[in-house]
């Protein structure tokens, strides 16, 4: 199943820089691993912004929701979820 996300980040303004960076770090390595993996075949930035449009291949709605739920950013990030069907035009 595939699934249209957009992940929009708001890190607190006052956060401790150290913190910052391994949450970032660490998020970096997880996605990596997901991309390698194959689940997350697409992650694209938004220009001029702090947010991400991805594309996730995942076997239920309660993967992804598990996949999602585990970044070390998602307390800092809104996210929008797009199931995604075949369309009918496509070749
Ligand atoms: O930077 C982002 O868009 C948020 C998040 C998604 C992948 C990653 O490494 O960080």
């Amino acid at each position: 199943m595939l699934f249209h996300v957009r992940m929009d980040v708001h890190l607190p303004h006052d956060m401790d820089p150290d913190v910052r960076a391994e949450t970032v770090a660490r998020e970096k390595d997880y996605s990596q691993r997901l991309q390698r993996s194959g689940k997350w075949p697409h992650l694209w930035r938004i220009v001029g912004e702090y947010s991400n449009i991805s594309v996730f291949d995942v076997e239920s709605t309660d993967e992804l929701h598990e996949l999602l739920s585990s970044l070390p950013l998602f307390p800092y990030m809104t996210i929008k979820v797009t199931p995604l069907a075949t369309h009918p035009s496509k070749v």
